[in-house]
């Protein structure tokens, strides 16, 4: 199949090129380069600089499917940017399903969150739970997923939401390396790189077993490949929505002990105050994916993510990475 990804240059969105290329796809990426990395592109990918709300031109190539990535995704920056986050995100993305609809092209695939659910009311978070978006960038997020709703019933678009939670690790060359870092775990590594004096722990008074933040953490090759299965399960007239996470929380405390095990390295951790729209609890029940899409997590030990992470930050590679050869 001819895919259009677009964010292809970012975190997610190289790994699943990369695993696209692998199952024998042709992959086209669209990317404006703002967050992203000309080198994180994938060899065998043709490479489209330019924004989103451009796209009309690259789908009318022969572009079959689209998977959707290219977004803003900085918590803070959407409480106090909001407007960046409705025109960037919701703007771009109406803009990319009219073009999808003037080329033709019905089927898409959607990086949705984990922040739609804001703080829930019921662990592990099920796809039915309220959507009640703590910031304007779930906030965007959740517009979105709601205009797919609307695009497959009256357009016919076949259409699916992941909603990610916390993505970490590395798969072959690909990994995390935003210029602005706010996640956690590349966060604490940086630390045991010398880059950062300490990590500061955002509230140790949540209602959790050690007052620090829970949350769960999927490994970014297994989230990838929830995109190919859903790629298949792209109905005509149908948006379906799956939660993706491994079911298993880890405190933020738990998150920096696993770092120091991994890195040998001791980590100096602050207490710092809670950061604004914070929950205190994201764990995610995946069953619906489990069951529809007959994803399974196989990396789902925080170790071995940690581990992938770790060796990508020193080497470029992940720690399970495949021959240089065999990458794409
Ligand atoms: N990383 C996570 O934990 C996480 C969790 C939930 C959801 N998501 C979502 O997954 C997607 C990918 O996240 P990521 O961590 O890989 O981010 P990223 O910033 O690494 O990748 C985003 C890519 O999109 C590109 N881009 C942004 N706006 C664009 C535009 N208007 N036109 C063209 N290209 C544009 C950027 O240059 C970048 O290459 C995002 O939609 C994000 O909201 C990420
Ligand atoms: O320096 C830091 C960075 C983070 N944290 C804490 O670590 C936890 C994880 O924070 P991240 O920033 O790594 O991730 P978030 O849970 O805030 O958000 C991520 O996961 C969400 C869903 O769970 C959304 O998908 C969102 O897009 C994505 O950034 C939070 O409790 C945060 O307060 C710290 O204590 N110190």
């Amino acid at each position: 199949m001819k895919i259009l990804v677009t964010g292809g240059a970012g975190y997610i969105g190289s790994v699943v090129t990369a695993q696209l290329l692998e199952a024998g796809h042709d992959v086209v990426v669209l990317d404006n380069l703002s967050t992203g990395h000309r080198d994180a592109v994938p060899h065998a990918a043709t490479f489209v600089e330019g924004d989103v709300r451009e796209a009309a031109p690259v789908l009318a190539e022969g572009v079959e499917a689209v998977i959707h990535f290219a977004a803003r995704s900085v918590v803070p920056e959407s409480m106090a940017h909001p407007q960046r986050y409705w025109h960037g995100n919701v703007g771009a993305s109406l803009a990319l399903l009219e073009a999808m609809r003037a080329t033709g092209v019905n089927r898409i695939v959607f990086s949705s969150t984990a922040a739609v659910y804001g703080d829930p009311e019921e662990v592990p978070i099920p796809e039915d739970a309220a959507v009640r978006p703590g910031n304007p960038y779930g906030g965007s997020k959740a517009a979105i997923d709601a205009a797919l709703t609307e695009h497959a019933r009256m357009h016919s678009i076949g259409a699916v939401s992941l909603r990610y939670f916390n993505v970490a690790g590395a798969y072959e060359r690909y990994g995390e390396r935003h210029t602005t870092e706010t996640h956690l775990i590349p966060i604490v590594l940086q630390v045991a790189l010398g880059e950062r004096a300490t990590v500061s722990v955002f509230g140790d008074d949540y209602d959790t077993p050690d007052g620090t933040c829970v949350r769960d953490y999927i490994h970014v090759a297994d989230l990838a490949e929830a995109h190919l299965l859903a790629l298949a399960n792209c109905t005509p007239g149908r948006h379906h929505i799956y939660n993706l996470g491994n079911g298993t929380g880890f405190s933020v405390q738990q998150v920096i002990e696993v770092c120091r095990e991994v890195t040998g390295h001791p980590i100096p951790a602050v207490r710092a105050e809670r950061r604004p729209g914070d929950p205190g609890v994201l764990v995610a029940s995946s069953a619906l994916a489990q069951a529809e899409l007959g994803w399974q997590p196989r990396r789902s030990d925080l170790h071995q993510i940690v581990a992938d992470a770790w060796a990508f930050h020193q080497t470029g590679t992940a720690a399970s990475a495949t021959p240089a050869g065999e990458r794409p």
